[in-house]
């Protein structure tokens, strides 16, 4: 990273943290943080996401890492929502004939630039197509050091590139088809990318822009090379923070549906504001309640955000021109997102 772009982002912390780096004893600052590219629809997933944390009463704000791409009217959507704008640049991975998974997942190395943000001392990172239904806040107490995520699951169709796959050896049941030593080693646990909890810093950063530079792209993109990078470090945590919907049908046994705090809606045709009912599995009548679910709190009016400082409710009601103050008080952390008083 160019000397300059290191220091715009050393003084951007220090004016974050008051003046000087965080010094010991300041409140650790803490925030979640999720990435919307484009002008489509994934705007309403990140609005749910809003609407959700702010149900269970975070103690925390939300940062929305938008792509140059997310037109003003969506950036305005969200600081209404009393998030946090903040416009990153994409990262593109070196230039490879790459087939992924989903086409559009090239974009989703530019959530790397979250290792930017290092006003915060600890983020958990989701994905705009999850929602969480239960207080997770705890999450920012874990051992710093380490990277906090969910396994994910090799029984998908979209895994069938993988040996694993075609082998049926899925780290959510070791036991049921174990791993061909024949093979070669066997695959170290592999996280799912759609949330995770980790540290903002500037070292890591650089290095993973570093790293992403001599990495040929693989099918799941962003999701692969965390997974490469972050393999010493990892730390599984429960299914129950970040419930991939497939494990609904491929690991029944590992899914306790009441006990889930937060959800994926990763699984082919689950996304609820595109949701049709006509994607295998989507008839399911877990499915269908997951769905409602989501649609229950994305419209429920009583969680909308409620400017509580004059800057804030002037821009939140006012024109563009206001919004666009309130962005900047929000990027200069005057402003931040204060859960209205708990709703119903
Ligand atoms: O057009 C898009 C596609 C993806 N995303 C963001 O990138 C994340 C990862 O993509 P997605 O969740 O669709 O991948 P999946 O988890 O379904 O494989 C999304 O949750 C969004 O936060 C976005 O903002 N716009
Ligand atoms: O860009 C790569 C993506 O990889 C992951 O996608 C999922 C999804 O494709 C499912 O359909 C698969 O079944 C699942 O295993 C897989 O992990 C992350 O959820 C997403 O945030 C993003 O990182
Ligand atoms: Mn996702």
């Amino acid at each position: 990273m160019a000397p300059n772009m290191l220091n715009a982002a050393v003084n951007r912390a220090e004016a974050a943290a008051g003046g000087g780096l965080a010094k010991a004893g300041s409140l650790p600052s803490r925030a979640y943080v999720t990435f919307l590219a484009g002008n489509g629809d994934y705007v309403k997933g990140v609005v749910g996401l809003a609407k959700g944390l702010r149900k269970v009463n975070t103690a925390y704000p939300l940062v929305v890492a938008v792509l140059p791409d997310v037109p003003e009217e969506h950036r305005r959507i969200l600081v209404n929502q009393g998030c946090i704008v903040r416009q990153i640049e994409p990262v593109y991975p070196p230039e490879n004939h790459t087939q992924f998974a989903m086409a559009y997942y090239v974009i989703n190395y530019s959530k790397l630039r979250i290792w930017e943000f290092v006003e915060y001392s600890k983020m958990i990172y989701l994905d705009g197509d999850i929602q969480v239904y239960d207080n997770i806040d705890h999450l920012f107490d874990l051992p710093d050091g380490q990277f906090y995520a969910v396994m994910d699951c090799f029984c998908e169709k979209t895994w069938s590139h993988t040996p694993q796959y075609k082998i049926g050896y899925c780290q959510q049941c070791p036991d049921r088809v174990k791993w061909d030593e024949g093979l070669g080693p066997k695959p170290p646990l592999y996280f799912n990318a759609g949330m995770f909890v980790f540290e903002p810093c500037l070292t890591t950063y650089y290095d993973l822009l570093q790293t992403l530079k001599i990495t040929p792209p693989t099918p799941f993109a962003e999701q692969d090379f965390l997974n490469m990078f972050f393999k010493d470090i990892y730390k599984p945590i429960p299914n129950i923070y970040n419930l991939v919907l497939a494990m609904l049908w491929r690991h029944p046994e590992n899914v306790k549906l009441d006990q889930v705090k937060v959800v994926h809606y990763c699984a082919a045709g689950s996304k609820p504001w595109r949701y049709t009912g006509k994607e295998e599995h989507m008839d399911r009548e877990d499915i269908k309640m997951l769905v409602k679910k989501w649609w229950d709190i994305y419209n429920n009016a009583a969680l909308d955000y409620i400017a509580t400082s004059p800057a804030a409710t002037t821009a939140a009601r006012g024109q563009v021109a206001e919004a666009k103050l309130t962005a900047a008080l929000t990027e200069a952390g005057v402003i931040h997102f204060i859960p209205a008083p708990s709703a119903a």
